[in-house]
């Protein structure tokens, strides 16, 4: 199994756009979007195999990314390679280039046929196709005629394209005229986006065909096989949201049906990313871009996917689109194998070969043969009886290991039994750590993990180890069942003399040995490709997937790195709680204290209202009595006192209305230039002078001779009497000071409520701040418990599905064993078979040592 190969190339920028400073970054093989300062922003980061910066020439993507596809194909392994990506992000650039930068078609043709060249004991047969995909309609790009081709599927040829036209091709020069020619039929548009943009997905097409130069050669097995390989470079058309294109019409219509395309693909390459178990139906038939690349994706292909984006920060969503594609892309895997088709000459020359053979041993005086025969047996009665100790050995060590397995067996049970537990307890706690501090394990679970992977350290040390220098090796390991296989198969040639039972043939057979490895196991979608094909491993690749032991210690070390990475995220969190709650306790008293004034500064509002009404009604008082003093109600004093009158009713009322606001929580907070505190120094200074006035009009001669107006003297700031009737004044005077020490305290209390009010609402300010800030710690350690609560699900699906691994393990032990068993009793028959084909032998030999060489031939009855 090989994972798909995918890369991501980040093209220069083309316009000079309004931002907002958001940029893309590329390290090493890692992109992610950062802030204008720099800053990365979370969650937005992806790993490739390759991330290429817009620097990148079209050779360095060929050689990191596609050269070795190239390579492989040559040696009989399907290959593809293709550009996916947003409109004029580059896909084309990529496939095809430009003079001065030749793109990966043109540099993967000319690498072809310079390994070819490098290729001396193969003769190579090479054609090529170039076809694409408009509207959902396959036509032919070398042969324009050639128009609405239809996908068929055959046992012989596979998935094809009927009706394609195909050249055969020497040379790079020849191929490239094609691709000329191609280009030229090609569906190209002017949107928006793109002066240039590619409204079809081209896929060209070439196949390889190759066999061994030397016929002549003994080895019947391989030399005549032909390899076919399939090698497709595609350029899709590019996603493209229309209110960006501007498409209308035939763009329109183009647009849609490569967005449905490209849909069907990202379907299909979704399914192929949940992995094969959870797969199910794959939807390569929803579309014929999915139907052509059936075996480029998850199935008998190397391939390769650069996906290119645009670095623009109004591309920034379709660029987190394709990335997302491409991470998904990336967990698909294929199952690569050379394609090999023997021939009938191939089976024809095998058995003229066989033929001539058992000729040659008819051949020759019979007294030759007869010696050579008597060697012959002798050698293989030795070596029989070596064979025969050996196995013996091996039958007796295997025993041995098979006892030392039920042991494996048993422990591997009750680990998988302690693993449900642990799962089942670890659901438990997720459940209860998503209710409290996020912690992914219990120390229980983890040290439950720690125990289990402990137990299965020392079972690699001691236990399997049984089986690391054993013969009969489970189907992960391959090495001594190829040996194995060989060493039979040398005794199943001649046929005739074969002392191997029939029955024997089906444990040491080939075959059976080639299903019981798995690496060597055929796989079904190549059969139905490559019908009558041998297929062999891709050599370089271990094909066995994880049943190993090292594979259960990679999954635990892997999950014990995320156990450990939980835990540090866990610690964080805990700590962040730990602030968080003091945080909260220093605000509770804050609140606390707040509510304690506000309950202070709510009373104050009644207290005012009280002032002003006690106030109002000495006013009254004071007037009426100024009033008395005048006698004449056209007079100016009487006019001054009466608009005094109307700004103290107005005043009084605005007071009363503002407090009484004030008392309903809804107060106007008054400053220093307040309309109240207007009116009152208005009202104050025409008090004054009606007073002023009433005592100049007064003092010299009127009716109230004996009364003596107050005078505001500057020393106490208060009035003054004098003059007859000085009781009555007194009075007067007495009430004129209590009013105005009251206005002073009503002044002061008005200023400290000012004040309050003030430093009440500076305080309501920093609290909403604090909440805020408060809320969105909250909404980021929400986030972040979410996510460690899902690495946790993946924690636990991990371990099931290693639990499932490990039960599969077990059941393929039961079947080595029952396996083993019946290898015994073949060993048996064949140990017998042996004994008596002995004997046999013993006794022709004497028969043989008896005769004299005169009678040989008549005793014989030659
Ligand atoms: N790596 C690069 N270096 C320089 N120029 C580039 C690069 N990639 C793309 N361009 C330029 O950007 C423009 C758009 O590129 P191109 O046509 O290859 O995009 P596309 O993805 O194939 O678009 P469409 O899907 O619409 O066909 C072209 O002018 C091309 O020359």
């Amino acid at each position: 199994m090989e994972k798909i190969c995918v890369a991501v190339r980040v093209r220069p920028p083309v316009s000079q756009e309004v931002s907002n400073g958001l940029y893309w970054k590329v390290e090493d093989n890692r992109i992610s979007l950062h802030k204008p300062l720099g800053t990365p922003i979370s969650g937005v980061s992806y790993a490739f195999d390759h991330v290429f910066d817009q620097n990148c020439t079209n050779a360095k993507v060929y050689e990191l990314l596609t050269k070795d596809i190239i390579r492989a194909a040559v040696e009989g392994f399907n290959g593809t390679a293709f550009a996916y990506g947003q409109t004029s992000s580059g896909k084309t650039f990529t496939m095809n280039g430009r003079e001065n930068d030749p793109g990966i078609i043109h540099l993967a043709v000319k690498d072809i046929f310079q390994n070819i060249q490098m290729a001396i004991d193969r003769e190579f047969l090479i054609r090529v196709s170039y076809m694409e995909i408009y509207n959902e309609e396959i036509n032919d790009l070398l042969a324009p005629e050639n128009q609405k081709l239809q996908v068929h599927e055959s046992l012989e040829r596979g998935i094809f394209v009927a009706g394609l036209r195909e050249e055969i091709v020497n040379n790079t020069e020849q191929v490239i005229k094609l691709i000329e020619l191609g280009e030229v039929n090609r569906h190209f548009g002017q949107t928006n986006m793109n002066a240039r943009s590619s409204r079809s997905h081209t896929i060209f097409r070439m196949v390889i065909e190759s066999k061994g130069k030397d016929t002549t050669s003994s080895d019947y097995s391989n030399s005549d096989a032909v390899r076919v390989s399939f090698l497709n470079l595609v350029d899709l058309a590019g996603s493209e949201r229309i209110a960006k294109t501007g498409a209308g019409g035939v763009r329109l219509k183009e647009g849609k049906h490569i967005n449905k395309s490209l849909m069907v693909l990202g379907n299909v390459i979704n399914k192929l990313s949940d992995g094969s178990k959870q797969r199910g139906h794959i939807p390569y038939r929803d579309s014929k871009l999915t139907r052509i690349l059936q075996p480029a994706l998850g199935g008998n292909a190397k391939t390769s996917i650069i996906c290119t984006v645009a670095p623009e920060e109004i591309h920034i969503e379709e660029t987190k689109g394709t990335l997302q594609f491409a991470s998904r892309a990336k967990r698909i895997t294929n199952c690569v194998q050379v394609n090999e088709i023997l021939t009938d000459a191939a089976l024809l020359k095998r058995q003229k070969l066989e033929i001539e053979e058992l000729r040659k041993k008819l051949q020759g005086s019979r007294a030759e043969v007869l010696e050579q025969e008597i060697l012959k047996l002798r050698n293989e009665m030795l070596k029989y009886e070596l064979e025969h100790e050996k196995l013996a050995m091996e039958l007796e060590e295997e025993r041995k290991s098979h006892k030392e397995r039920d042991r494996c067996i048993k422990e591997q049970q009750m680990k998988i039994d302690n693993l449900s537990n642990l799962v089942s307890c670890s659901e438990q706690d997720r459940n209860s750590v998503q209710n409290s501090n996020g912690h992914p394990f219990s120390q229980r679970q983890y040290q439950s993990l720690e125990i289990w992977e402990q137990s299965l350290k020392e079972d690699s040390n001691d236990n399997y180890s049984i089986f690391q220098g054993d013969a009969f090796r489970t189907p992960c390991f391959k090495a001594a069942p190829n040996t194995f296989v060989a060493k039979r198969s040398d005794y199943s040639m001649p046929l005739d003399t074969s002392p191997i039972p029939d029955d024997f043939g089906n444990v040491a057979d080939e075959d059976l040995w080639l299903r019981l490895n798995k690496g060597q196991a055929t796989d079904l979608d190549s059969l139905q490709m490559t019908p009558a094909r041998e297929n062999h491993s891709f050599p370089s690749i271990d094909a066995s997937p994880g049943y190993s032991i090292d594979y259960y210690k990679e999954e635990i070390q892997k999950l014990k790195q995320q156990l450990e990475h939980a835990i540090k995220e866990k610690d964080e969190l805990e700590r962040n709680n730990a602030e968080q709650l003091f945080l909260n306790s220093q605000l509770l008293q804050e609140i606390s204290e707040l509510q304690h004034e506000s309950l202070l500064i709510r009373e104050i509002p009644p207290r005012l209202c009280e002032s002003v009404a006690n106030c109002k009604d000495i006013y009254k008082d004071v007037l009426s009595m100024m009033q008395s003093f005048v006698a004449d109600e056209k007079s100016s004093t009487a006019k001054l006192l009466s608009s005094t009158s109307d700004i103290a009713v107005c005043l009084f009322s605005t007071l009363e209305t503002h407090f009484s606001m004030d008392k309903d929580g809804c107060s106007v907070l008054s400053g220093e230039n307040s309309p109240i505190q207007e009116q009152w120094k208005v009202l104050v200074e025409k008090l004054k002078s009606a007073a002023t006035t009433l005592a100049s009009l007064q003092a010299p001669t009127s009716e109230h001779q004996h009364l003596m107006v107050p005078v505001h003297t500057s020393k106490n700031e208060g009035f003054d009497f004098g003059g007859a009737n000085a009781s009555w004044m007194e009075k007067l005077g007495h009430e004129l000071n209590a009013i105005k020490e009251k206005y002073q305290i009503l002044d002061k209390d008005f200023n400290h409520n000012n004040k309050l009010l003030e430093s009440f609402k500076e305080k309501c300010h920093s609290l909403e701040r604090e909440c805020s800030i408060l809320k969105e710690e909250k909404t980021f350690l929400v986030q972040k418990l979410s996510k460690s609560s899902q690495k946790l699900e993946l924690v636990t699906d991990q371990r099931d599905k290693l639990s499932k691994d490990l039960s599969l393990e077990v059941q393929k032990r039961k079947e080595l064993e029952r396996e083993i068993t019946r290898f015994s009793l073949a060993f048996a028959r064949r140990q017998k078979a042996l004994m008596t084909f002995h004997g046999e032998c013993k006794s022709k030999i004497e028969f043989l040592r008896t005769l004299s060489p005169g009678s040989k031939s008549k005793t014989l009855g030659y």
